[in-house]
Parts: structure tokens; C-alpha cells; sequence
């Protein structure tokens, strides 16, 4: 066809006369000629966009061309090789995405089949992706459909992609740079769009509703879990939520509306559309026959449904984290972000560092992590500060049969070793001397341990969590610290917040406070005791607070404590030492003549439990009362 034969065409069409072309060509045209002023004598270029402006379309489309990548790439696997190109373009008509054959790229480029390239029917006249943005249709320009002769030797079949509000948001075009004179010859590459595009929207509508049932329907059963013809989301009230193309024809169909108003769809009761509620969604889930899952719709049709639940709602997610990690602390941000990634470090073998003040929790913390992470072996914890140097060694990598003198006759295991399978927590790492430091370093390392005068290393395995109230970096700096134990051991870092900075102080007190007892009975505490202890400053962290409630427990009667009770100073402004606990439970201790195993019956904790603390507190249990 010249270019005379084809405005004639144009002129003829526009002027009212016949035409074998399909209606949506007609109207195309008449758009171009009365409301872009188009003349389809001239010759309108290809219009890409620059670079910048491009970018700024593909960002806008950023979130769908994801979910539509996988869609496009299998679909271009399918036709690739017949020369096809396709194209992605936003609803304003540019080409965000693009797969072509990069042997034939100058020529789509010239095309305008290209990345970027603008095919809004105002200046690109009549084309597939144009005419259907303006009519929401799938259909196919081919060659002399288009309105100039720069588009006519292609033929462009095109699919409007909807967004689960029921808006166009942009169309897949499959095209061909030299295609058979027939259109019929594109009905196929037609059914592949719409194929893909329906696929397209399925994803969208998974991926942006989560949070609600899902109920995929098709018209027969064998279709029906392999290639639903829509879905519908539904919140929990019954109402639609959002919808794909498929669903949005189906269910306006159904109650005798307008699909393109999807106002009348979004937000209405599924029930006016089909004979289902909310709880009938359970029955139609899978595991029950595909041909038994049927609805019928408003008006009389039926349909094959699949109904998919909304996952548990974030909150459970909290339910998930193990119990000993749920136990550090009440539900704060700061808390709970320290909960979420110590329970991801659980599930890995990653060397931990805990970096917090004294008594705020590291060793309890360390403990929780062992628990969580489910390791066969035990918890090991050696306080590097409290070991004397010249034990050190022997403690931590054991000795063989009379390596020293006063050596154990038949050897020991070290700590190291007895932590194989389980976790070995260094407490004060910053206070390790530098020559355990190497030793150390090398154990990790190599992965074995070499106790004192053995002949041969032993292969162990554990985790390693190590804790310090020191800043280890400036320890590195003043050289007391080796720094490449120090990126041994920072692989995995956790903060500790000081007690008077937590926000779970109350939920902290009230915890500490119910493992306190009273002549077999629980412990209550006063308001303005319980106002004082939210008043002070804690230097000691929460051991401090657990200590005072100790001795706060011992004293009180009637198993309530008041301020009396509290050991004087407590406050805002007093900065409590340990001496205070010292002396506090040191008279508690006095009270029951000095025997540890009555004072522990009366403060309701065990032996060991009230010796180490005694021993923190440089207490002996031989103390006599002191007159
Ligand atoms: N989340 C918690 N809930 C209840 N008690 C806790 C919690 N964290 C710590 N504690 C208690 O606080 C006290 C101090 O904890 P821990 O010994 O773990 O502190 P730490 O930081 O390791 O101390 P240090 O720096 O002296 O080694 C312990 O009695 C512990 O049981």
C-alpha cells in the first residue's frame, strides 16, 4: 500500500464510509485526526526518551516490573526465536521494560521497539500499546493499521495489565519488525499476552495482599489450581479487597455492573457477587476435591473456586522467638529488634560479642542464645577477670598427666574442651592477657585445642560467645588487645542497654520480683517503694536491682516492701555502690547467725545462687555476726 492508498484509507474511514477494519482501528484513527491533530501523511519518528526520564519511569514502575520480569522472561523464552520482541510500558506509554534480540538493535531501535521508546497515542498515533491504554482492551495493530507509514511494516499485539484496585497500569506488547499479511496470523501471539498478563496479576495480587484470603476461581475444575482465571482478595469483614482483570469481569458480570468502575467492585460485600461469605472461604480450600469446590454466582453461573488463607498476622512472629529469648525483656522496640537478631544469631554458629555495662544481663543473655540455638553440649562460662593468670592457661586448654608440678595425676580438661558441642561464654574477654589472647586465636583458628604437655591437639567444636563491659576497640588501640581477635570475635555484635535506659523497667522489676519469696508466699511491692526504685540510676545494672530486692525481701514484713526497707541512698541522685548490697546483705547474713543455707531458705533462692553472690559481693560465708 503507498502512502496515498493509506490517507485515503484514513480519510475515507474518517468521513463515516465502511470498513473491513476492526472497530477499535476506526476509533483509533478518528482520535488521531480530531483529538491530537495528527495527519497521517507525515511521518512521526520513534520517540525515545533520555536516559534520565527514562529512569524516572522505570523507578515509578520499579515494583511491577519485578513481579512481571519472570512473566515476561517465560513468555519470551517461548517466542524468542520467531523474532518477537516485547515490550513493558507504564500507563503513560513508555517502554520500561524490554527483551529483544540484540542482533536486530538498530533496527527496533528505528522501530521504536526499544527500551524507553514513548508509544502514547497523542504523538505516536494509532499503535498497540496506545490505542490500548485509551480502550483497556487487548488487541492487535497490524502493519497498515497504524496511523503514519513509520509504524506500518509492524505488527504490535498488546495486553492492558491492571493493578488490584482495577486500574490500568501499564500493557504488554508483543511485536514483530516484519510479520504475515494476515492478522489472523497474530491470534496466537494475542492469546500468549493475555496468558502472561493474567499470570502478571495473579502475582500482583498475591504479593500486595497479603494479609487477606485469596480465592482464585476458574470456570472449569481441571484449570483450576494450574490456571485460575482470576482472583479476589477478601478482608476479613467479606468485603473485596482487590481484584485482577479476570475477576473484575467475571464478578461485574455477576451482579450486572460496570467493570470499568471498579468503584462498584472494591470495597462491596462478596456476597452481592456470589453466593459466599467469609466463612464459607476454610471449605474451599485445597485438600479438598478440585470439582467440589464450586460457587455460584449472582446471576446463575457457576464457577470452580480455591480459596488460599492469609498467613498469621507479625504479632505471631513474636510467638515465634524462642521462650529463653522472649524472657529478656518487655515488649519495647529496642528490646524486641535486640530479641529478632539474637535469635537470628542463635540459629547460625557465628562467634558472638555481647557488649553491655556490668549486671545488665550478658552472661544471662549468652545463656539464652545457647538455649535457643538447641546445642546438644553445655554452656561453659569462664570469667576471664576472676581467673588468676598463672591458672589460667591450665583452666581454659586443660593439662596432660603430670605437666606441671601439683598437676592433676590423671590430667584435666580444660574448659575449652568441655564446651565441645555446646558454647563456651568468655566473660570479660577485654581482661584476657595477651598471652592466652594468642592461644585463644589459635583455638579458633585451627579449630583444636592443646592442653599443657600433650602430646597432640584435640579437634572441639562449639560456639563461641564472648562478653566484655570494656570498649575492646579501644583496647585494640592502646595495644592491650589483639585486633585480630578482636574481628575474630565482632562477627556477630549485641548491645546491652543499660537499666535506667530500658523502657521494660516495670516488666524487668516485676520479673525479678516473682522469683522473690516470702515464707513460701510472693512478694508485693509498695508504690512509693516501687516509685523509688523507678527513680534511680542503677550503676549496677540489673544485679543491682536484683540484690536490693533480695535484701529488700529478707527485711520486709508482712511480704510487702516499702521504702523502709530499701537500703538508704536509693534514688535519683545517689549513685549506689555495691557496698550498699554488701552491707545490706551482709546484715541479712547476720540475721540468721551467718548460716548461708538459712538465709537462703528465707530470701527463697538456692545455695549456689545466694554464694555467688555473696562471692561478688566479697562476702564470706564463714562471716560471724559483728557486734
Ligand atoms: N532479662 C533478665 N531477666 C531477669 N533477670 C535477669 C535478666 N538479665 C539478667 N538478669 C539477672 O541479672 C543479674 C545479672 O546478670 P548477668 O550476670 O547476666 O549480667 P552480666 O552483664 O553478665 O554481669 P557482669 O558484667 O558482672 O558479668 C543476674 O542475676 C541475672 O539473673
Amino acid at each position: 500500500m503507498t502512502i496515498a492508498d493509506h490517507v485515503r484509507e484514513i480519510e475515507s474511514v474518517w468521513q463515516g464510509n465502511a470498513s473491513m477494519r476492526d472497530p477499535y482501528v476506526i476509533q483509533s484513527w478518528r482520535r488521531c485526526l480530531d483529538d491530537y491533530r495528527l495527519d497521517p501523511a507525515v511521518n512521526a519518528e520513534a520517540v525515545i526518551l533520555p536516559e534520565g526520564r527514562l529512569k524516572e519511569h522505570r523507578q515509578q514502575a520499579e515494583g511491577l516490573i519485578a513481579i512481571a520480569r519472570s512473566g515476561l522472561e517465560r513468555l519470551y523464552g517461548n517466542v524468542a526465536n520467531q523474532a518477537y520482541v516485547l515490550l513493558l510500558a507504564d500507563r503513560a506509554g513508555v517502554t520500561v521494560e524490554y527483551l529483544g534480540d540484540p542482533r536486530y538493535d538498530d533496527d527496533l531501535r528505528r522501530a521504536g521497539l526499544y527500551l524507553g521508546s514513548d508509544w502514547a497515542e497523542s504523538h505516536a498515533g494509532t499503535c498497540a500499546v496506545g490505542a490500548c491504554i485509551a480502550t483497556g482492551e487487548a488487541l492487535t495493530i497490524h502493519q497498515t493499521d497504524h496511523f503514519d507509514m513509520t509504524h506500518t511494516p509492524l505488527s504490535c499485539t498488546a495486553a492492558p495489565i491492571y493493578d488490584t484496585a482495577g486500574q490500568l497500569s501499564a500493557v504488554l506488547d508483543i511485536s514483530l519488525l516484519k510479520s504475515p499479511v494476515e492478522k489472523t496470523s497474530q491470534n496466537l501471539a494475542r492469546h500468549l499476552v493475555t496468558t502472561t498478563v493474567r499470570r502478571i496479576e495473579l502475582a500482583n495480587l498475591m504479593e500486595r495482599t497479603r494479609r487477606q484470603w485469596v480465592l482464585r476461581f476458574a470456570l472449569s475444575p481441571e484449570f483450576l489450581d494450574v490456571d485460575p482465571e482470576g482472583g479476589i482478595a477478601i478482608d476479613d469483614s467479606g468485603r473485596i479487597a482487590g481484584l485482577t482483570h479476570g475477576a473484575a469481569r467475571m464478578l461485574a458480570r455477576a451482579a450486572g455492573r460496570d467493570w470499568r468502575r471498579p468503584e462498584q467492585l472494591i470495597g462491596q460485600p462478596i456476597s452481592r457477587f456470589l453466593d459466599l461469605s467469609i466463612d464459607d472461604l476454610p471449605a474451599l480450600m485445597r485438600g479438598r476435591p478440585t470439582h467440589e469446590r464450586v460457587l455460584r454466582a449472582r446471576d446463575g453461573n457457576m464457577l470452580f473456586a480455591h480459596a488460599i488463607e492469609p498467613p498469621p498476622r507479625p504479632r505471631a512472629a513474636r510467638q515465634t522467638l524462642p521462650p529463653a529469648l522472649r524472657r529478656l525483656g518487655g515488649e519495647t522496640p529496642e528490646i524486641k529488634a535486640l530479641q529478632d537478631r539474637a535469635a537470628r544469631f542463635a540459629r547460625t554458629d557465628l562467634p558472638v560479642l555481647i557488649h553491655g555495662e556490668t549486671g545488665t544481663g550478658k552472661e544471662y543473655l549468652a545463656r539464652a542464645i545457647h538455649e535457643a540455638s538447641g546445642a546438644k553440649g553445655p554452656f561453659v562460662a569462664v570469667n576471664c577477670a576472676a581467673i588468676p593468670e598463672t591458672l589460667a592457661e591450665s583452666e581454659l586448654f586443660g593439662h596432660a598427666p603430670g605437666a606441671f608440678t601439683g598437676a592433676a595425676p590423671r590430667g584435666r580438661r580444660g574448659l575449652i574442651e568441655e564446651a565441645d558441642g555446646g558454647t563456651l561464654f568468655l566473660d570479660e574477654i577485654g581482661d584476657m592477657p595477651l598471652s592466652l589472647q594468642t592461644r585463644l586465636l589459635r583455638v579458633l583458628a585451627e579449630r583444636t585445642v592443646q592442653p599443657l604437655g600433650a602430646a597432640r591437639p584435640r579437634k572441639v567444636g562449639f560456639r563461641l560467645i564472648s562478653a566484655s563491659h570494656r570498649d575492646l576497640r579501644a583496647l585494640v588501640a592502646a595495644g592491650s588487645f589483639r585486633e585480630d581477635l578482636f574481628y575474630r570475635l565482632n562477627v556477630a555484635a549485641l548491645s546491652l542497654p543499660p537499666l535506667r535506659s530500658r523502657g521494660d523497667f516495670d516488666w524487668l522489676l516485676a520479673r525479678l520480683l516473682a522469683t522473690r519469696q516470702r515464707e513460701g508466699r510472693p512478694v508485693r511491692l509498695a508504690p512509693d517503694a516501687a516509685a523509688m526504685l523507678r527513680a534511680h540510676r542503677w550503676p549496677g545494672n540489673l544485679r543491682e536491682l536484683d540484690n536490693v530486692l533480695a535484701v529488700a525481701t529478707a527485711l520486709c514484713e508482712e511480704g510487702e516492701i516499702r521504702v523502709a526497707d530499701l537500703p538508704g541512698g536509693l534514688g535519683p541522685v545517689s549513685v549506689r555502690t555495691e557496698d550498699d548490697a554488701a552491707a545490706s546483705l551482709r546484715a541479712a547474713l547476720d540475721g540468721c547467725g551467718g548460716n548461708v543455707s538459712a538465709l537462703a531458705r528465707r530470701l527463697g533462692c538456692d545455695r549456689t545462687t545466694l554464694h555467688r553472690r555473696m562471692r561478688r559481693l566479697g562476702i564470706s560465708g564463714r562471716l560471724r555476726p559483728q557486734h
